[in-house]
This record gives structure tokens, C-alpha cells and sequence, in this order.
């Protein structure tokens, strides 16, 4: 870990990961469109069982890594609630 020694770091820091993250959630994104390809009914896009497995392994990781649990948690359960939103108007398109 980076032991910073002002405000300007500690954001400089902050702004790459940020990148780094929008990036990956970019990615996230074009295979969260391509499940819609896969699925039968809205049920099935919204897949609850999946996003309790998702939400699951990543509280296991974020113990294993250090990550605050919580924050994970609640950042993974609004971004998965996005990307269905996101992928209900591609299956909606596909129809
Ligand atoms: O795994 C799926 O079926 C997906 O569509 C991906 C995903 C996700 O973002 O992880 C999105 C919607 C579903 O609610 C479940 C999981």
C-alpha cells in the first residue's frame, strides 16, 4: 500500500483506480448485454439465484483481499440492479 503524503495523492491515487473500474465495468457491461442473448423470460434476466451467488463470492473475496465487506456488498447489489435494468431493454430489443 501506498503511504501518501497529501490530499493531492490520496485523489490522484483515487482518479486511476477510478479509471481502472469503469474500464472493467465497462467490460462487465458488454457481457451482462450478451446473457440477454441466453434467456428466455424477464424472470430469467433477473436471475435472483445468480445474483446471490455473485453477491456471495464477492463477500468471500473481499474478505480474503482486505475489501470492506459491506461496501462490496452494497456496491455489487446497485450495479447488479443496473445491469438488469441494462440488460431487461436488450432482451426487450432482442424480442
Ligand atoms: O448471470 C446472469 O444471468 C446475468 O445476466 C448477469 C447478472 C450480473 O450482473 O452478474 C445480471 C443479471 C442477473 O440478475 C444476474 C447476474
Amino acid at each position: 500500500m501506498i503511504e501518501c503524503n497529501s490530499i493531492d495523492e490520496v485523489r490522484n491515487n483515487i482518479n486511476n483506480i477510478d479509471e481502472q473500474i469503469v474500464k472493467l465495468i465497462a467490460q462487465r457491461g458488454e457481457f451482462v448485454k450478451q446473457a440477454a442473448k441466453f434467456k428466455k423470460d424477464s424472470d430469467a434476466v433477473k436471475a435472483p439465484k445468480r445474483v446471490e451467488e455473485v453477491i456471495n463470492k464477492v463477500k468471500d473475496l473481499a474478505k480474503s483481499t482486505g475489501a470492506n465487506e459491506e461496501v462490496v456488498e452494497n456496491v455489487y447489489r446497485s450495479m447488479i440492479d443496473s445491469f438488469i435494468n441494462a440488460e431487461m431493454k436488450e432482451f426487450e430489443k432482442l424480442k
